[in-house]
């Protein structure tokens, strides 16, 4: 039977691998889109909480500065220090100062009046110092009644950016107009945002003012220019807060941007997308991992599963049939078939292979005697030629072809051991006529009573057969003259005293020789022949030898 080319066990496994593969990448794609999703849900919830915290803080703080530029606006001596006197003056800058030393986050509180007076609290106003024509006052006038909120202005002492909120009021005495101020220094809204999320390395944070010019920004440089010198793409920032995309300086960017209720500024939150992004790849990287692990343990757990269940039957079957068409007697371990239809099939399997093999030697068997009958009668066949060879048909004794060779023998015997033999032939008296009177057939049953009842008188060691027609030749090895003749006397009066069948009593005539060294058996043997000649010469029923032997 020609070994399988694959295996049930194999291809088990081959099929569990291509199809946990294909579960696999299924599972891999999906995992990317869910990951994705939920990281740049992530990034998106964290860019715009980061955003709002700070446009909070940022509107907080200009909140607080507005409330008590709206106080001080609507404060009697700060309306009416124009038309007040110096002690009172000084009691406003006293006033001012305790604001500005209270708050850190408070770099200067003034007011500036039409008069061209300047009240401030720490600050020595210098010589011919006009605040009437400084940007803050003349942007409050204009505005007036509504009141400047951020006005960003670098400070002329230390050179630092600052953001006045300012508010013009009326003088009631004098009906003359002034302006209170109070500055935050830049360093107070930068440091909210400089607050890193801690998530993000590339996160940081700008700020526009409401017609889109850059009024903070982590670069001193790019401060002024117009929001396109920052953001590649025109972005159209129709909606007072949202996500954008877009690309810079070659790094694609994440952007969240709301509008600062109180300064009407826009804060834009940003992050590299690819930061965003990138804890996928190793999340992803981290789950394949994990993952082929989990497939490999479910492909193995899935081949030894199936094979159990599946192949080893299978395989069972397999070893069970190879082994009975072996005719392997050897027989492995008993293995119980499962109950199911593999089962079933098996045991069928096994049965029809049995009951073959039973017909097959039964066949076997069958011929085998068949062969060893015929065998057998070939060989009986061959006795019965081999008899027929060297039996006399009539009486079953040797033929005289037979005869020849034993007497052979016997001489080559006597001669090469210096030993005697002797040979007695006979003949019946007047056979002729038994056959004349009886018939042929009652001369053949007479020759066979005869040859049994010679039979009877010799010895296991005679050599006897029949020489011709009525004549016997009987063979006596170890036997000299003498004793042969004591032999045919002996054999011719047992014939004499029998009464044979149809015919009554009959007689036979004997002539006796014994072998003479360095002669041949013819010598013997006509030797013989002459004395039986002569014992029918001399009346017959009657034995008869040479004295020489
Ligand atoms: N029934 C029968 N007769 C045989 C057989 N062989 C030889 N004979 C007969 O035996 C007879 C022998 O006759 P003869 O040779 O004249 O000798 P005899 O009649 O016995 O006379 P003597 O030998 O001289 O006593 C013949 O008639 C043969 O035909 C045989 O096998 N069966």
């Amino acid at each position: 039977m020609k070994k399988p080319a694959s295996s049930i066990r194999r291809e088990i496994f081959k099929e569990s691998c291509f199809y946990l593969g294909i579960i696999f990448f299924f599972y891999v794609i999906l995992m990317i889109a869910l990951l994705y999703d939920s990281e740049r849900s992530k990034a998106h919830e964290l860019v715009k909480q980061k955003n709002q915290s700070i446009n909070y803080s940022i509107d907080a703080h200009f909140n607080d500065i507005s409330t008590m530029v709206e106080e001080f606006a609507t404060t009697d001596i700060v309306r009416e220090a124009a038309s007040l006197s110096e002690v009172e003056h000084q009691q406003l800058t006293k006033k001012f100062g305790i604001v500005t030393t209270t708050s850190t986050r408070i770099t200067h509180v003034y007011a500036g009046y039409q008069n061209d007076l300047m009240l401030i609290d720490t600050w020595n106003v210098p010589d011919g110092y006009q605040p009437s024509t400084r940007p803050w006052y003349l942007q409050a006038i204009e505005r007036s009644p509504n009141r400047v909120t951020g006005l960003p202005y670098r400070d002329v002492v230390y050179n630092d950016w600052l953001f006045t909120t300012c508010k013009a009021f009326t003088n009631p005495i004098d009906g003359s107009q002034g302006v209170v101020a109070i500055d935050s220094a830049l360093g107070v809204i930068t440091d909210l945002l400089n607050e890193r999320a801690t998530e993000y390395q590339s996160f940081y944070s700008f700020i526009t003012d409401s017609t889109g010019k850059v009024i903070i920004h982590g670069n001193p440089d790019l401060i002024n220019h117009n929001i396109d010198s920052v953001m590649d793409a025109n972005v159209i920032l129709e909606t007072t807060q949202g996500f954008t995309n877009y690309r810079y300086a070659g790094h694609y960017k994440l952007a969240f941007y709301s509008t600062i209720d109180e300064t009407g500024w826009r804060l834009f939150t940003v992050i590299d997308l690819w930061e965003a992004l990138e804890p996928i790849l190793y999340k992803v990287l981290g789950n394949i991992v994990i993952l082929a692990f989990v497939a490999l343990l479910l492909i193995f757990l899935f081949s030894s599963v199936f094979s159990r269940k599946i192949a080893q039957p299978m395989q069972e079957l397999f070893v069970h049939v190879k082994q009975l068409i072996r005719k392997d007697t050897e027989r492995g371990r008993h293995y119980e078939f499962p109950d199911n239809e593999i089962g079933y099939i098996a045991r069928e399997v096994v049965q029809l292979t049995e009951n073959e093999l039973y017909r097959r030697s039964q066949q076997l068997e069958q011929a085998y005697k068949e062969i060893n009958a015929s065998h057998l009668k070939l060989e009986k066949q061959n006795q019965l030629l081999s008899e027929m060879a060297t039996s006399d048909q009539l009486t079953g004794i040797y033929n005289r072809y037979k005869l020849d060779e034993s007497l052979q023998k016997e001489h080559v015997r006597a001669e090469r051991y210096e030993r005697v033999y002797s040979v007695i032939l006979f003949d019946v008296d007047y056979f002729k006529r038994i056959n004349d009177d009886f018939g042929h057939m009652v001369g053949d049953k007479v020759l066979q009573e005869l040859v049994g009842l010679i039979q009877q008188g010799l010895r296991r060691a005679d050599i006897f057969g029949r020489w011709g027609g009525e004549e016997f030749l009987i063979v006596c090895p170890e036997t000299n003259l003498k004793q042969a003749l004591v032999l045919a006397e002996k054999l011719l009066l047992k014939v004499e005293a029998h009464q044979f069948q149809y015919i009554g009593s009959l007689t036979i005539s004997l002539g006796v020789s014994q072998c003479q060294p360095n002669e041949t058996q013819s010598h013997v043997l006509k030797r013989a022949d002459d004395c039986l000649y002569q014992a029918k010469e001399l009346g017959r029923n009657r034995v008869e030898y040479l004295s020489k032997g």
